[in-house]
């Protein structure tokens, strides 16, 4: 039998890809190292020796007695359920429970017959997993009723402890797996946290099949929210994968809870630091993240012995941040004086210091508390992404009739939700013109100084709500491309209403949520311009061995005849699109 608690540790011999030269006596989370190409963790599948079973760690859930709980468990059936955030987990699962009812034929009871015919909340129960949700949580029937379980996939028989009954579905806590399902395999578990933190859904699942389920993921998201009709969507393009799979994240941010009254006193137990445990509202206590870098992965250990020994000094609980930041600077090596390049890397932990990343050749300054990209290994081949999808299609006819389409840049590039300039810089080298909005006035200010350290010289940068931009734009929406990248909860009307209005030839649609981006597309699509056409979809894996994806979006302005005769040509895509 599978257990629950797997080890974790680097298989022996493998050195860590980052050799550390030496701490610098500076702030207490920071320290150097040298940088040596990181070899992908992925390789380091050697399976992990077993360690003893953890699970007397795992907190306890406070256990009822049948009767006691009864009437609780029965108003709590019959209670409406809570107004979901649009696009947020909730509403996806929904999404997805209902989905799988229909597929097994299951009709929704309006009222749930009766809380007694229900496995007794805290029993164990036997389920095997029919199909894998959005959010990364296995879905199986039992009694006509739909049961969540995190930590499992397609075709796992698993063991699971009922937790609650809702109005439409049931949670569980995963225990074991009985039977594992063939995509299974344990050996790839990177993490002895996996299955109790709530970080990471997917380190059993080999990583092709992470890119397949999120590729699936983003053609859900449009099925259920866009309100499309499918002929004006390209199918989902494949995912395309993060180079590092495990040690990754540039940024981690554990945290602990503070005393119930008054602040910690000297001789106070520390308490657990880390992240969330699954399904509760409960901090794990965990000493390493492997999908986090080297140094933040040593971070986490500094923090530790930090908030141990300063405790005293703490009013209340606190979130640490644990930032990556990295130095290029020329070393020589050998006697004969040659000169290298190396990278060093900080863990800054001070939201108002600065952090420094590279994409290639381009350098980035942010404040560290403000909003960065997380996964630097993915940056290169994403924004070449964006940059190319930025080019527009140009038909042109030859006298003898001859009509050709060729991908041409932009004159100008509009950069909604810009941060601090990520897209502008990368994508705005020798456009016209480049403008940037965003509602964080310290990311614009570093937006401005990004873009002059790296001879950008056409840009400006904007701070306030996006839709502020179109005050400001003086050029035409015919010649333009727009980078649309907000946040999870997507675009206000207010914005997509007046970029209807300026219609650029170009939209490249960024979005770590690709359920709020299908819910704008669907707007985008049937709102007042109506004239864009969707190329491409696909999503990009910034976060292995988690259900998030981030989805990027073309469309194309062809107006309303352009749009009559893609419906018409729908069986006749091939070859026209860009
Ligand atoms: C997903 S981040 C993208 C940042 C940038 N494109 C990048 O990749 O580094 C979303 C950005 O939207 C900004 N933002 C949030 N709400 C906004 C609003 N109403 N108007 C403009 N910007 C907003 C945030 O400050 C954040 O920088």
């Amino acid at each position: 039998m599978i257990k629950r608690y797997l080890p974790f540790s680097r298989p022996p011999g493998l050195q860590s890809p980052f050799v550390r030269i030496a701490p610098t006596p500076s702030r207490y989370l920071k320290s150097t190292v040298t940088y040596v190409p990181p070899q992908a963790w992925s390789k380091m599948s050697a399976p992990l020796p077993l360690t003893p079973d953890l699970s007397n760690t795992r907190p306890q859930r406070r256990q009822h007695d049948g009767n006691s709980s009864r009437n609780q468990k029965r108003r709590r059936l019959e209670r409406a359920p809570k107004p979901v955030k649009e696009g947020g987990a909730e509403e996806v699962l929904q999404a997805d429970i209902s989905s799988l009812m229909s597929t097994l034929g299951l009709t929704q009871p309006e009222v749930p017959s009766s809380a007694q015919d229900l496995p007794p909340e805290f029993s164990e129960i036997e389920l095997t997993i029919k199909t894998l949700s959005s959010t990364g949580d296995g879905l199986a029937e039992h009694n006509g009723r739909i049961y969540v379980v995190p930590f499992s996939i397609p075709g796992d028989v698993v063991t699971a402890k009922v937790i609650r009954h809702t109005t439409t579905h049931s949670i569980t806590d995963f225990l074991s797996v009985k039977s594992p399902s063939q995509d299974r395999d344990n050996s790839l578990i990177g993490c002895k946290y996996f299955s109790t933190c709530s970080g990471c859904q997917f380190q059993m699942l080999p990583y092709a099949k992470q890119l397949e389920h999120k590729r699936n993921v983003i053609q859900k998201a449009y099925d259920s929210f866009s309100n499309l009709d499918p002929k004006l969507l390209p199918g989902i393009g494949d995912t395309v994968g993060s180079p590092l799979q495990y040690g990754y994240r540039t940024k981690l941010t554990p945290h602990f809870d503070g005393p119930r009254r008054g602040g910690f006193k000297t001789g106070d137990p520390t308490p657990d630091i880390g992240f969330m445990v699954k399904g509760r509202r409960q901090v794990l206590d965990i000493e390493d993240c492997p999908i986090g870098t080297d140094i933040l992965r040593e971070g986490i250990k500094t923090a530790r012995k930090y908030v141990e020994e300063n405790l005293h000094t703490y009013k209340r609980g606190a979130t640490i941040l644990l930032r990556e930041s990295t130095t290029r600077r020329l070393r020589e090596e050998g006697e004969a004086g040659n000169t290298k390049w190396v990278e060093e890397k900080e863990c800054i932990t001070d939201n108002n210091a600065q952090t420094t990343e590279y994409i290639g050749d381009y350098k980035f300054v942010n404040p560290a508390g403000a909003f960065f990209q997380n996964n630097n290994s993915i940056l290169p081949a994403f924004t070449d992404y964006v940059r190319s999808k930025l080019h527009y299609p140009v038909l042109t006819t030859s006298p003898d009739g001859t009509r050709t389409i060729t991908s041409t840049p932009p004159k100008y590039l509009v950069d909604a939700y810009c941060g601090s300039g990520l897209f502008s810089i990368i994508c705005g080298k020798d456009l016209t013109g480049v403008i940037g909005v965003d509602i964080a006035a310290d990311s614009i200010a570093y937006a401005s100084s990004n873009a002059a350290a790296n001879n950008i010289e056409n840009a400006r940068f904007i701070a306030g709500n996006a839709e502020k931009i179109f005050e400001s734009i003086d050029f035409p929406g015919t010649e333009t491309s727009v980078v649309v990248d907000p946040p999870r909860k997507g675009c206000d009307k207010l914005f997509l209403d007046q970029l209807l209005e300026f219609k650029p030839k170009r939209v490249v649609y960024v979005s770590c949520n690709v359920h709020t981006q299908a819910r704008d597309l669907g707007y985008i699509l049937s709102g007042k311009g109506g004239g864009y056409r969707v190329d491409e979809i696909r999503g990009f894996d910034f976060f292995p061995q988690t259900h998030h994806v981030e989805g990027v979006a073309t469309l194309t302005w062809v107006g309303e005849e352009g749009i009559a005769n893609l419906l018409e040509e729908a069986n006749d895509k091939s070859g026209d699109l860009l």
